[in-house]
């Protein structure tokens, strides 16, 4: 049990779906993104997704593209300083469970053993490697295991005969990914998606989640019925690219966040 398994069955006994956001780490800097995260907290994200910025992220669409390029542009955002920006917003009373988004390689440079420990002294509960096929995920997972942490796998509505054995190796929750090809606002998803996550939520008794695309109270409203989690990335990001001049002057810096709050509450329903 960790803090994300908390979260959860707390959600459970209220029957509310966790609102998963993703944030890029470092856009437009790291201070602003440790406030964008305890505002994100009062404006009821249930966990978040601490979004590494990658020079190459194969999996990502322009918006959170063009956010690693920010947090990249002025410095290097390292996983130590995302780590760091945990703690440091976990000392400043965030009690969100934190969740790593990091693509593999840096995770390598990092080192496997070093980045295990890291973590759970950094008080960060789930790891979720996109590009980490489970045919490779072997030592990672014992890792994880061994450090208490969710190492969270993907699923795609195209995984068929592999949803089984990647629940079966899962742990905290499972990512749906709602649609084939990159992160970004749709207004449609795959079209089998509700026997998708009908067939991942009957392979395993881990919460579901699901991302990719969700951007409007309707679509979260929608997969609230059939989920026990919701992650939104793009569309929140996006906010954050629009809030960036108000965010560049201290005295408009409240303004930014107002704006991030009343984009969630309108996301996720008042
Ligand atoms: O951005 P979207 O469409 O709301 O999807 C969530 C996504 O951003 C987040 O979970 C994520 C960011 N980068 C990724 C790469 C692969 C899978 C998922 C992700």
């Amino acid at each position: 049990m960790n803090r994300i398994d908390l979260k959860f069955a707390e959600l459970k006994e209220s029957r509310q779906p966790a609102f998963i956001p993703f944030l890029t780490i470092g856009d437009p800097d790291v201070r602003t993104s440790i406030d964008i995260m305890k505002q994100l907290e009062t404006s009821g994200a249930s966990m978040v997704e601490l979004g590494v910025p990658y020079s190459d992220p194969l999996a990502d669409g322009p918006v959170i593209q063009r956010s690693s390029q920010r947090a990249l542009k002025h410095h290097q955002v390292s996983i130590q300083d995302v780590m760091d920006a945990a703690r440091q917003a976990r000392s400043e009373g965030c009690k969100l469970p934190f969740i790593l988004f990091t693509y593999y390689n840096p995770v390598l440079q990092y080192g496997l053993e070093r980045i295990f420990e890291v973590l759970k002294e950094s008080d960060i509960s789930g790891l979720i490697i996109p590009d980490l096929p489970m045919e490779e995920d072997a030592e990672v997972r014992v890792l994880a295991e061994k450090n208490n942490i969710h190492l969270i796998p993907l699923v795609a509505p195209t995984s068929n005969d592999r949803i089984k054995r990647i629940v079966t190796r899962a742990s905290g929750f499972v990512y749906c990914v709602s649609s084939l090809g990159v992160t970004g606002t749709r207004t449609q998803f795959h079209s089998g998606i509700d026997e998708f996550l009908t067939t991942v939520k009957e392979a395993t008794n881990l919460p579901i989640a699901v991302g990719f695309g969700i951007s409007t109270h309707e679509q979260f409203a929608r997969f609230s019925e059939s989920c026990d989690g919701i992650v939104v990335g793009s569309a929140l990001v996006r906010q954050v690219e629009e809030a960036l001049p108000l965010f560049e002057k201290e005295s408009t810096r409240p303004q930014a966040l107002l704006q991030i709050h009343n984009f969630v509450r309108e996301l996720i329903g008042n």
